[in-house]
This record gives C-alpha cells, sequence and structure tokens, in this order.
C-alpha cells in the first residue's frame, strides 16, 4: 500500500506531467518521453513516478481521464488524444447547459464558463495515435444515413461527443421543434430522443448482441469495424495524440523546456538526413528535388567541380527523392536516421 503522505512531499515542487498508463498511446509516449531524456523509473503498480533528472513527476492515468486533471489544473501537462480533450470538452458543456437548466447558474453565466474552454490548451500535435471518431453501423442492415439513426439506440464510450452530435442532428431532422435547446442534452428529462448507451470497451460489438442500432466508436485500419460487419457513415472527429498543459501551469519555464525536447524528438522522428555529391552545375537543380528544412548544407569536395551535400528530407519522401537525385546525377547517395534535433 503507498503511502499517500511521502508521495504528496515527493511532490512538492515538481511539475505533474500525466502520461497514458495503458492502451493505444502509452508505447508511443514513453518513447517520446525516453527520446526528450526525461528519466524515471516506475515501482511495480505505482501510477506516480519521479523523473530523476528533471523536477518532473509522472503521472500514469488512462487516457480517458487525462483532459479532466489537465483541465481542472491537478496536473500541469498531458499526452492524450484530441478525442479525448474533445470528450472532456462536451461533457464540460453538457455539465453547465444542465446547471442553467437547474437554474444553479445564469445563461450569462453559462456562456462566461464556455468561454474559458475546458482548461486544455493543446501545445503540439504529437504526430502519432492517429484515428477517427465514427459513426458505424450494420453493414447490410436497413440503417443508410446518420440521420435513420435519430431516435434509435447508439452504443458508446464518448457519450458527450456522441450526444452533441445527435443533438444536432436532431435538431437539423426536426422541422418543428427546437427541443434541444430547451432540454439539457443528456440530462434525465431531457429531450434528445436517441437514446447514448454508455459502454466502456467492445463496442462494436453492441450491434451484433442488440444492445445498439448504430455505435460512434474509433477506427484506425478499419479491421474492428469489418471483422464486426460494421461500415463507417459520418465521422464525428480526426483525432491524433496531443501534448496539453493547464491553463496556469506551475513552471511555464519548464514546460516550455519540455515541449522544445518534444518537438526535436518529434521532427527527428518524421526527417531522416540524405548526404549525396554531385556537380555543383548540377546543385540547383538538386536543390529543388530536396530544399531540406531551410536550406541544404553544402561542403567543397577534394575534386574539381564536385560538392558534397547534406540535406533533412521527410521520411515518406526518402525513397522518390533518392530516385530523381540519381536521374540527375546525384552519387553516393546515403540516408542516415536522425537521433535528436533542436531548431
Ligand atoms: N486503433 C487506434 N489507433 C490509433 N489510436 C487509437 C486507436 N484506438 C484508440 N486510439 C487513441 O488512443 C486513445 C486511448 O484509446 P485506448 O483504446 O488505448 O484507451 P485505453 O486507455 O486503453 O482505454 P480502454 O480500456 O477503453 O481501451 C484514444 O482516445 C485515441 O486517441
Ligand atoms: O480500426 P482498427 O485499427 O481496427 O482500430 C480500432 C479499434 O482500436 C480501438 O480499440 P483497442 O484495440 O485499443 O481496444 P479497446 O476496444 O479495448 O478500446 C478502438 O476502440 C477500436 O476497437
Amino acid at each position: 500500500m503507498a503511502n499517500f503522505d511521502s508521495i504528496d512531499a515527493s511532490l512538492e515542487g515538481r511539475l505533474l506531467f500525466a502520461v497514458p498508463k495503458k492502451g493505444r498511446l502509452n508505447q508511443a509516449a514513453l518513447n517520446l518521453l525516453e527520446g526528450a531524456d526525461i528519466q524515471f523509473r516506475r515501482e511495480n503498480r505505482l501510477d506516480i513516478a519521479l523523473v530523476k533528472n528533471l523536477p518532473i513527476a509522472l503521472i500514469f492515468l488512462p487516457a480517458a481521464d487525462i483532459p479532466t486533471f489537465v483541465g481542472e489544473g491537478q496536473v500541469d501537462l498531458g499526452i492524450t488524444g484530441w478525442d479525448q480533450v474533445q470528450e472532456h470538452d462536451a461533457g464540460v458543456r453538457a455539465l453547465y447547459k444542465a446547471r442553467r437548466f437547474s437554474g444553479e447558474i445564469t445563461p450569462e453565466e453559462e456562456v462566461a464558463q464556455n468561454g474559458k474552454g475546458s482548461g486544455c490548451e493543446t501545445v503540439m500535435d504529437l504526430g502519432f495515435g492517429g484515428c477517427k471518431l465514427q459513426v458505424q453501423v450494420p453493414q447490410n442492415g436497413i440503417y443508410k444515413s446518420p440521420k435513420d439513426l435519430v431516435g434509435k439506440n447508439i452504443g458508446t464510450s464518448f457519450v458527450h461527443l456522441a450526444q452533441k452530435y445527435f443533438a444536432s442532428l436532431e435538431l437539423e431532422v426536426d422541422t418543428t421543434a427546437t427541443q434541444t435547446d430547451k432540454a439539457p442534452v443528456g440530462f434525465a428529462g431531457g429531450k434528445l430522443r436517441t437514446k447514448i448507451v454508455e459502454l466502456s470497451g467492445s463496442v462494436e460489438a453492441a450491434c451484433a448482441l442488440g444492445v445498439a442500432d448504430g455505435i460512434v466508436d474509433l477506427v484506425e485500419s478499419g479491421e474492428t469495424m469489418k471483422a464486426a460487419g460494421l461500415k463507417p457513415i459520418d465521422t464525428v472527429v480526426e483525432s491524433s495524440a496531443i501534448l496539453i498543459k493547464s491553463r496556469n501551469p506551475s513552471n511555464p519555464e519548464l514546460v516550455e523546456l519540455i515541449a522544445q525536447r518534444i518537438r526535436g524528438v518529434i521532427t527527428a522522428q518524421k526527417y531522416v538526413l540524405c548526404q549525396y555529391n554531385i556537380q555543383r552545375s548540377t546543385l540547383a537543380e538538386a536543390s529543388k528535388i530536396a530544399p531540406g528544412k531551410r536550406a541544404p548544407t553544402v561542403t567543397t569536395l577534394d575534386e574539381e567541380g564536385w560538392v558534397a551535400v547534406s540535406v533533412m528530407v521527410e521520411k515518406k519522401r526518402i525513397a522518390p527523392i533518392m530516385d530523381e537525385l540519381s536521374k540527375i546525377g546525384a552519387h553516393d547517395i546515403l540516408v542516415l536516421d536522425i537521433k535528436n534535433s533542436r531548431d
């Protein structure tokens, strides 16, 4: 059993950084921390790890909870999915709407609260965890468009985004009433006709098991969806992993330092270094093919009329660029991995 008093004391003065404790974002987030030289040792089963070389404590949390901790300012920084931040934001707005309907806050207070947002600020896109939150229905079923699902049962883990999505769909479909504006979305007794069924996992099974007519769930390759006999009919949110910070982090300079280091790691992962030799007369043409991030580095070779060029190239474009460089007379083309970088 952890001693919470001593944990509390050891967190004193440290920047709190939330990291997904499991799931799709966990390993890529750990790789980023390693690349940014954030050194820590996580004790077995403990969800808090003190960083050895910086005044930071890592807090391992489910990706879905990270926007709440960061948004409320208990944690300074976090890695999570954009979808989770949007879900949190929709949840916070639904809560204010409910409070307004119960008379707890005025319409002006609701607008003011919404203006503040969920409290999470995006620092940067991390370039992994790409996926789409999609509305899905049985491949050979009767539902063809999202509007066909109005008034039906929808299974999802993203209840607030699903409520928001179907609330505006109902508004569109409904020519006579604007009930969703009069009642808090998703609130007991509210007027959302579509029933959002909250599921915490294996959402794809819901249609086959008769729990739902359609689902709202994440899709990347589409294999899970296909295997469950489902097809997408709309996209609610496109997502990827992001670094978020709270509105008033405890140590803004340290936040900036971490952001810079992570940016460097991402650039290093995205680019390779391409080196080649070419005749100076062809250099301008070669620079058009591979212009680099800023400009190629050119060094004179110990051979009349020849130069050596070193240039950063996006990893995904390297093969056709090598083909083209070779075609215009580049020789000894080498491609090297970049371990780290800084702008
Ligand atoms: N198939 C996927 N491909 C890429 N990214 C995904 C995929 N599924 C989920 N993600 C991203 O990872 C985040 C966490 O999803 P994940 O399913 O790993 O959650 P989890 O914390 O393991 O929770 P759960 O127990 O609900 O699975 C999602 O919010 C999304 O941003
Ligand atoms: O389009 P695909 O590449 O098949 O990926 C989609 C699946 O990935 C996620 O689940 P995950 O496998 O993380 O597990 P979970 O169902 O427990 O959340 C998501 O909820 C889908 O089920």
